[in-house]
């Protein structure tokens, strides 16, 4: 699968091991940055690039990480059409997939293990959407809230 990943400092350890970790399961990884490591760096710009490569990119799935995840998981659902659901467990993470059709996982770096944080992303990903009417409803309606807003 293609998959784009960023963080900031905060997950940059994280996000190295999982650019390998991810391809050597066969993914097909598009590292969004940090590519250096800088305590000073902010998150946005990260983020949004692998979520604006996720929408360019139809059936490709983004990864943002950072401390807490809360941060990123607001730059990515900035970008139109993204669906970034913040997961802290393995439960969670498939959840987003099933129900919200997401397209954008967030996880905290700082809140989990290395190995915590990589089960949980491997649940996201081996995941599909279920597909049910209840949830395609709910995602439709948001849709056309955004839609009638930017029609104002
Ligand atoms: O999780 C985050 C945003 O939600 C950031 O990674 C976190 O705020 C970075 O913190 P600091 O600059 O203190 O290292």
């Amino acid at each position: 699968m293609r998959l784009h990943i960023g963080t900031d400092h905060a997950g940059f350890e994280l996000k190295n091991h999982l650019v390998e970790h991810l391809r050597s399961e066969g993914h097909d990884v598009v590292d969004h940055g940090a590519h250096v490591y800088d305590a000073l760096d902010d998150y946005p710009a990260f983020c949004i690039s692998a979520a604006e490569a996720v929408i360019a990119e139809p059936g490709s799935l983004g990864i943002v990480i950072g401390g807490s995840g809360n941060g990123e998981q607001l730059a990515a659902n900035r970008v139109p059409g993204i669906r970034a659901i913040l997961a802290w467990s393995v439960e969670t993470a498939k959840l987003g997939r099933q129900h919200n059709d997401a397209n954008v996982i967030s996880v905290g770096g700082r809140m989990h293990t290395v190995e915590e944080s990589t089960a949980i992303i491997d649940a996201f990903l081996a995941e599909p959407f279920s597909g049910d009417e209840r949830h395609q409803r709910r995602i439709d309606q948001m849709l056309a809230y955004e839609a009638q807003r930017d029609a104002r």
